[in-house]
């Protein structure tokens, strides 16, 4: 099958773009929120801390009391009570009385500033003070962490321990989360096998199911590998009908290009719809966009680079759409290295290695799985540009979401 739909990227996006799936929202318990994409923005339900808070072991007291204390005229005070973390104080204080608390502990009424104890002499139920204290010395006031009704943690956002920490420190047991975007993956070809299975002659191991998969993972979604279709139709046929069971998403790699093996178009418009085979880019160009019962499925190039690439492009931003993650993909500026050629008249997608902002091509073209794994991004080339020079700057596009 010759590629006969060839799009610009532009087109392949916008048809992209047009994709309308429903994915959904669920709740889940703080301790499975680890790396799911926040559904609606969190505000705090409360004040953090949620009392006036001795940040010391030591004394409360009226910093008023304390004011006139110097080395040669301690003020003395008198002991009342104590207090400790978790309690409710119940004691309140007056002129010349202080109050031992500990550090966390709830301020008692009336007091407004802690003295650590290093800092104090104390004598049986007196203590002599030779400094004033300030009001606020020692105590972490209501609400001074984080505000009641305050933005604790944006829509789109992927959770990491940082805000599981935000979410436990404002009491939250669930948290709204969006359902994770299925996409089954298939690797296409009879020379390629998966790790732990014996290479035999013109054989070599699966790396874009591997890497699809991971990525999908990544990205907040949830990856399922499907298999790996021989170079024929039923089993490419079979592979895709199940793939249609578990998937909202299919990413078929492999056979997307107009050899004779090369099925996979050809098989996609034989179950739906293609409605992009071939995509003015490189790499990447052998690149299928179809439609079967509503679903999207790609077909990507099977180079691993060419492949991965396109994912980036591609599939990448759709998942981020219905993670609520829109923009999410990350680009830096940097400069290149050395004077780079390009392909006239196809925009290049040019591998590149950051050394600090410096963009060091990496030319062993899209077969090695290391111009992928070397590159932390690749560098847009347009179609009218036939080179690059020396220290010009690029954005880089990063693989890392
Ligand atoms: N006559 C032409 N031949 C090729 C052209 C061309 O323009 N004219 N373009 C080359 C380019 S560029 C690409 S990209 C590939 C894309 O072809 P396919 O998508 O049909 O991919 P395959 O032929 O199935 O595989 C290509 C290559 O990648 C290896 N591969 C495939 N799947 C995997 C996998 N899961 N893990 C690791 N490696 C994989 C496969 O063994 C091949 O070596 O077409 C070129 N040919
Ligand atoms: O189109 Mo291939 O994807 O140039 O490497």
């Amino acid at each position: 099958m010759a590629f006969l739909k060839v799009v610009s990227l532009e087109e392949a996006i916008s048809i992209i773009n047009s994709f309308r799936l429903e994915i959904g929202f669920e709740e889940v318990t703080l301790d499975k929120a680890l790396g799911r994409i926040v559904a609606e923005d969190i505000y705090s339900p409360l004040d953090i801390p949620p009392f006036d808070r001795s940040t010391v072991d030591g004394y409360a007291v009226r910093a008023e009391d304390t004011f006139m204390a110097s080395e040669a005229n301690p003020v003395e005070l008198k002991v009342i009570g104590e207090v400790h973390a978790g309690e409710q104080p119940s004691v309140k204080l007056s002129k010349g009385e202080a109050v031992y608390i500990t550090t966390g502990s709830m301020m008692p009424e009336n007091a407004n500033a802690v003295i650590p104890f290093e800092d104090v002499e104390r004598e049986g139920d007196i203590i002599r003070i030779y400094k004033p204290a300030y009001p606020g010395l020692g105590v972490m006031k209501k609400g001074t962490d984080i505000k009641k009704g305050q933005l604790l943690i944006r829509r789109g956002t992927k959770l990491t321990f940082k805000e599981t920490a935000l979410l436990s420190a404002a009491g939250f047991l669930k948290v709204k989360v969006f359902k994770k975007p299925k996409v089954a993956v298939i690797s296409t070809g009879n020379e390629i096998v998966l790790p732990g299975e014996e290479l035999r002659p013109g054989q070599i191991y699966d790396i874009n199911g591997r890497a699809i998969v991971d990525a999908v993972n990544e990205l907040g979604g949830e990856g399922i590998f499907v298999g790996i279709a021989r170079d024929d139709r039923e089993s490419l046929k079979k592979l895709i009908l199940q793939a249609l069971e578990v998937g909202d998403i299919i990413v078929i790699s492999g056979g997307a290009s107009g050899g004779i093996k090369d099925l996979t178009a050809s098989v996609i418009e034989e179950l739906g719809e293609v409605k992009v085979h071939g995509i003015a880019i490189q790499p990447g160009k052998p690149t299928i966009i179809g439609v079967i019962n509503g679903k999207p499925v790609f077909g990507l190039p099977g180079y691993p680079t060419s492949c991965l690439t396109n994912f980036t492009l591609l599939v990448a931003p759709l998942l981020l759409r219905l993670l609520g993650r829109e923009g999410k993909i990350k680009k830096v500026k940097a400069k290149i290295k050395h004077k780079v050629f390009s392909v006239k008249g196809r925009r290049q997608f040019l591998p590149v290695k950051l050394e600090g902002d410096v963009a060091v091509p990496i030319l062993k073209g899209s077969g090695a799985v290391t111009s992928f794994v070397e590159a932390d991004g690749f560098v847009e080339i347009p179609e009218n540009v036939e080179s690059l020079d020396e220290g010009e700057e690029v954005t880089v596009t990063l693989f890392s979401f």
